[in-house]
């Protein structure tokens, strides 16, 4: 079905020729080159070749970069520390965020020596409110089961920093992170000055990206934008290959403004003259400006449908709940359009096939992302008793994510006790006391809620406790905490803070009010239903407690939403 022409490296890698003359090992491209078209191999033994051939330079080769701490220490913690010095102390709804001496991200690729690495990369950009780590993780995944050597930048961590960067589907090492981190952040302190100050901590990351993707010499580096588009750090691509917009919808209106339209022209400021753009359908106002914008710049912006079921043969996404077909689709025409332009790789067009291709398929359905649609049970309860404790957790935290994924859970929770019952009855344990416990009657959702104060709980709450009611799910209780991740720090599975018995819990009480006030409106006997708790472990306890507790192995399913900091927080507790 595919016409191969191309080799997906021409040159293994930077450091290597007089390393590799050593081992004796000759790249397959300088092999290859010779052999005319017809008598190339095909893809498949070409990048098993090439991936053998990588994993002896992994193997054998000396660190990429030489540890160079000038001003820190060996160690992750001080990088994180260093790291930690560049959030700025500045509130995210001040208005000066805006653009922010946004040139100055060219002037740190001057300082870094990156700006002829920048000119060669092979960028894939992606901005949206919603969807656009999903969309970069399935598409990089598709890349790099064509045979490429994939780079991910993705925001926000959730547990580890380096989360954010992935090589070749794998979260860099510490050992080339902190070779990298030094390498920028030392040359940057040298060279920076009260003109150019130090960047600040997303694009420093961003930076980070840069210099390990060029380094690395990565074929494809998807890029996902941090905030906006226009201003974005990852905006100082020039030309990308390809650019996509996922779904947009209101989200840091304080600093991309308060319409669709306002925030669509923030996202269409990754457009480039020239360069296709494909998106999923939006609402009128905000397609409207992105066609503007698409129009002024010569720019074929072509919206996709979501993907269905039969295109995948019967698979599913690595990725759960239905939004995701929009982000897979997306991911699609993304990864098409760079394996036919830098690849050389013909792909046939969505209209032509009804099956995606294997690759295609094997991509999206082992695509991974953790704290989006993630279902944990919780093995310290599950050892212990009969009954079980189970976390459904995903970082929504706008109001059509909201709905997203009370959509997910509802769907989730209903089909997994469901198949527990039949399991149960076809195991012949009906009637007994146990299988009582397995079915939908001993089951209890429990919301576990956390959200940063510049989000609306007005919007967020109606929209998930709605949602989850109208698919028949009613949750028995709310729990409230405060964060444990600390804002202007960046952690370490180490250093989780203590409970803090001075912790302000006004917030975590603004949000049950909501919460009462949506119960109490319409369920008498929910009333009190919910608790603030001073810490997230304290709950989590609880929440252990009360299966324990219970002798007839009850099944509590919590649903752990509202930011991807209390997800990544319970994952950080819960994996322990
Ligand atoms: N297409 C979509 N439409 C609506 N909500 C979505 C969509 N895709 C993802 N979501 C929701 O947004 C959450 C975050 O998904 P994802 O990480 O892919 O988005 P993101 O744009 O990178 O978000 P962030 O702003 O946190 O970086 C998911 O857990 C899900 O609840
Ligand atoms: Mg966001
Ligand atoms: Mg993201």
């Amino acid at each position: 079905m595919f016409a191969v022409s191309f080799l997906p490296r021409t040159k293994p890698c930077r450091l290597t020729s007089a390393f590799l003359s050593h081992l004796s090992i000759h790249p397959p491209s300088s092999r290859l080159h010779h052999l005319p078209y017809q008598q190339q191999p095909h893809l498949p033994s070409l990048s098993s070749q090439i991936r053998s051939f990588r994993k002896q330079i992994d193997m054998a080769a000396p660190p990429v970069v030489m540890k160079q701490n000038k001003t820190g220490g060996d160690s992750y913690e001080e990088a994180l520390a260093a790291l930690s010095s560049l959030i700025t102390k500045r509130s995210r709804a001040d208005k000066s965020n805006k653009g922010d001496r946004f040139e100055l991200v060219f002037d740190y690729l001057k300082l870094l020596d990156l700006e002829e690495d920048m000119l060669k990369m092979k960028v894939i950009h992606v901005a949206g409110t919603k969807g656009k780590g999903s969309t970069c993780a399935f598409t990089e995944s598709i890349l790099r089961n064509y045979g490429f050597r994939t780079g991910l930048f993705t925001s926000p961590h959730l547990i580890d920093v380096r989360e954010r960067f992935r090589l070749d589907g794998v979260d860099i090492s510490e050992e080339k992170f902190l070779g990298y981190f030094w390498w920028c952040y030392n040359r940057l302190k040298e060279r920076t000055n009260e003109e150019i100050p130090m960047p600040t901590y997303f694009r420093f990351l961003a930076l980070l990206a840069f210099k390990i993707f060029a380094a690395e010499e990565v074929d494809a580096a998807i890029l996902e934008v941090g905030l906006g588009g226009k201003f974005d750090a990852t905006n100082a691509v020039q030309k990308p290959v390809v650019c996509g917009i996922s779904s947009l919808g209101y989200d840091h209106m304080e600093i991309l403004g308060d319409t669709l339209g306002k925030i669509a022209g923030e996202k269409a400021g990754i457009f480039k003259h020239g360069v296709p753009a494909f998106t999923v359908p939006q609402p009128d106002e905000a397609m409207r400006v992105l066609e503007e914008k698409a129009s002024e710049l010569d720019v074929s912006l072509e919206v996709v449908q979501p993907l269905t079921a039969r295109q995948l043969n019967g698979q599913k996404l690595g990725l759960d709940g239905e939004h995701q077909y929009f982000n897979a689709r997306l991911a699609v025409s993304l990864a098409s359009t760079w394996l036919q332009q830098i690849g050389k790789i013909e792909v046939p067009s969505m209209t032509q096939m009804s099956i995606l291709p294997e690759k295609f398929i094997k991509g999206l359905a082992t695509a991974s992302l953790q704290g989006r649609a993630q279902v944990v049970p919780d093995q310290f309860v599950e050892s212990r008793t009969s009954g079980d404790l189970v976390f459904y957790l995903d970082g929504a935290h706008s109001p059509e994510s909201m709905e997203v994924c009370a959509k997910w859970f509802s769907s989730v929770v209903k089909g997994d006790n469901q198949s527990e019952s039949s399991k149960h009855l076809v195991n012949g344990s009906s009637g007994s006391s146990h299988d009582k416990s397995s079915g939908e009657e001993n089951c209890q959702q429990i919301l576990l809620f956390n959200c940063m104060s510049v989000r609306d709980p007005n919007l967020l709450l109606p929209h998930l406790r709605n949602t989850c009611a109208a698919y028949g799910v009613n949750f028995k209780k709310a729990l409230f905490v405060p964060n444990m991740s600390v804002y202007h720090k960046v952690g370490t599975k180490a250093d989780l803070p203590e409970n803090d018995p001075q912790v302000d819990l006004s917030w975590q009480m603004t949000l049950q009010k909501v919460w009462e006030s949506l119960v109490h409106s319409e369920r008498e006997e929910d009333c009190g239903k919910s608790e603030v708790f001073t810490s997230l472990p304290m709950a989590i306890k609880w929440l252990r407690d009360s299966v324990h507790e219970s002798s007839s192995g009850k099944r509590v399913q919590v649903l752990v939403t509202g930011s991807l900091h209390l997800v990544g927080d319970v994952l950080r507790l819960i994996r322990k």
